[in-house]
C-alpha cells in the first residue's frame, strides 16, 4: 500500500514538471488567441477538426516550443530569481529528457495538425516554433535588445494559425490579428523588464532597459501603448469588427495608455508590476471581445 502511495506521487510529481517546462500559463493564452482566430475565420461555427485537432495540434507544438526553451536557457534560468524553480535548474529534469519530452510533444502536434488539420497550417506552425524557439531564444535574445520585438512576431502567430486551421488560407484579417499581438508585446514585455533589470543584467541578456536604461524604455512602452491603440482601430475601421469591439478597445487602451503614461512619468516598480498584469488582461478581453463582437455585430 506504502509502495503504491510513494509511486503514484513520485510520478505526479515527474508530471507536474513536465507540465511546467510546457510554461502553462503563457501557453493557454496563445491558445485561446488560436481558438479566437478559428471563430472569427467563419460568420458560422469552426468545424469540429479544426477546433478540436487544430487547438490541440498548436497547443502541443506551443509546449514543445516551451519546454525547448527551457532546455537551452537552463544556464540563465538558473541564475535569475523567477525562473531559478524551473525543473533543469532545480534538477528535477536533465537536458535529454527535455529534449525527448519537446520532440515527443512537438511532433505529435506537428503529425495531428497534418494528418487532421491541412499542411499549411503545419507548416505556419513549424515556422512559429522555429521563430521562438531557435531565432528567438538561441540568436535574438543574447544579442540584441530589439530580440523580443522581432521575437514577438512568432508569439503573434496563434490568431493566423487558429485562422488557417478553419479556412486553410492567409487573409487581411488573420494578418490584423497578427498585428495587434506583435505591437502588445514590447509594452507587456518591457513592463516586466522594468522591475526585473537587474535581474537580466545579472543573466547577462541585452534587454532594452539594461542596454538602454530605464527612462528610455518607460517612453518606449508609452510610445507603443498608443501604437497598439491605433492599431487596435483596425478591425473596427475595415468592418472585421463592430461596435463591441470598439468600445471594449477604446476602454482597455485608455487604461494601457495610462500606465504607459505614468511609467514614462512617475514611475515605481509597484506601478510596473501592475502595467505587466494588466498587458496580460488587456490582450485576453480585448480578444474576447472581438469573439463575442463577431457573434453579436452591430
Ligand atoms: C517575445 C514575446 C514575449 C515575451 C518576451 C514574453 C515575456 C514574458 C515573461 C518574461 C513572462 C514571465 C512573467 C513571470 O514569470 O512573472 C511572461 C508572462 C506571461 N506572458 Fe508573455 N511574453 C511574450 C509573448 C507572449 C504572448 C504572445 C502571450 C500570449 C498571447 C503571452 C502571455 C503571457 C502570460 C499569460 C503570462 C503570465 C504567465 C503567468 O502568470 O505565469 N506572452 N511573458
Ligand atoms: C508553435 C507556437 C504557437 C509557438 C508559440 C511560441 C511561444 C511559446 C511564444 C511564447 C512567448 C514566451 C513564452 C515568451 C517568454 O519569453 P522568454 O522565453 O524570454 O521568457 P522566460 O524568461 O520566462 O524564459
Amino acid at each position: 500500500m506504502q509502495t503504491t502511495v510513494t509511486a503514484v506521487n513520485s510520478i505526479s510529481h515527474i508530471a507536474k514538471q513536465y507540465w511546467t517546462l510546457t510554461k502553462p500559463r503563457v501557453v493557454a493564452l496563445i491558445v485561446f488567441c488560436a481558438v479566437i482566430g478559428m471563430f472569427l475565420a467563419t460568420p458560422g461555427l469552426p468545424g469540429a477538426n479544426a477546433l478540436v485537432a487544430g487547438t490541440l495540434g498548436i497547443w502541443l507544438v506551443a509546449g514543445a516550443a516551451a519546454a525547448f526553451n527551457c532546455l537551452v536557457e537552463q544556464q540563465i534560468d538558473a541564475v535569475m530569481a523567477r525562473t531559478r524553480a524551473r525543473p533543469l535548474p532545480r534538477g528535477e529534469l536533465n537536458s535529454v529528457q527535455t529534449l525527448v519530452f519537446s520532440a515527443l510533444v512537438g511532433g505529435l502536434g506537428v503529425w495531428i495538425l497534418y494528418t487532421f488539420v491541412n499542411p499549411l497550417t503545419m507548416w505556419l506552425t513549424v515556422a512559429t516554433f522555429i521563430g521562438y524557439a531557435v531565432i528567438y531564444t538561441l540568436l535574438l535574445k543574447p544579442n540584441t535588445p530589439q530580440n523580443i520585438v522581432i521575437g514577438g512576431a512568432s508569439g503573434a502567430m496563434p490568431p493566423v494559425l487558429g485562422w488557417t486551421a478553419v479556412t486553410n488560407s492567409v487573409s487581411a484579417e488573420a494578418l490584423v490579428l497578427f498585428l495587434i499581438i506583435f505591437v502588445w508585446t514590447p509594452p507587456h514585455f518591457w513592463s516586466l523588464a522594468l522591475y526585473r533589470t537587474q535581474e537580466y543584467a545579472k543573466a547577462g541578456l541585452p534587454m532594452l532597459p539594461v542596454t538602454h536604461g530605464p527612462e528610455f524604455t518607460r517612453f518606449h512602452v508609452f510610445l507603443y501603448t498608443i501604437m497598439l491603440a491605433a492599431t487596435t482601430a483596425i478591425p473596427y475601421a475595415m468592418k472585421m469588427s463592430g461596435l463591441i469591439y470598439l468600445l471594449s478597445a477604446v476602454v482597455l487602451n485608455a487604461i494601457f495608455i495610462a500606465y504607459g503614461y505614468r511609467l514614462w512619468k512617475n514611475y515605481s516598480d509597484a506601478l510596473a508590476k501592475r502595467a505587466f498584469a494588466f498587458s496580460i488582461a488587456y490582450l485576453s478581453f480585448l480578444f474576447a471581445a472581438l469573439l463575442v463582437d463577431h457573434y453579436f455585430y452591430f
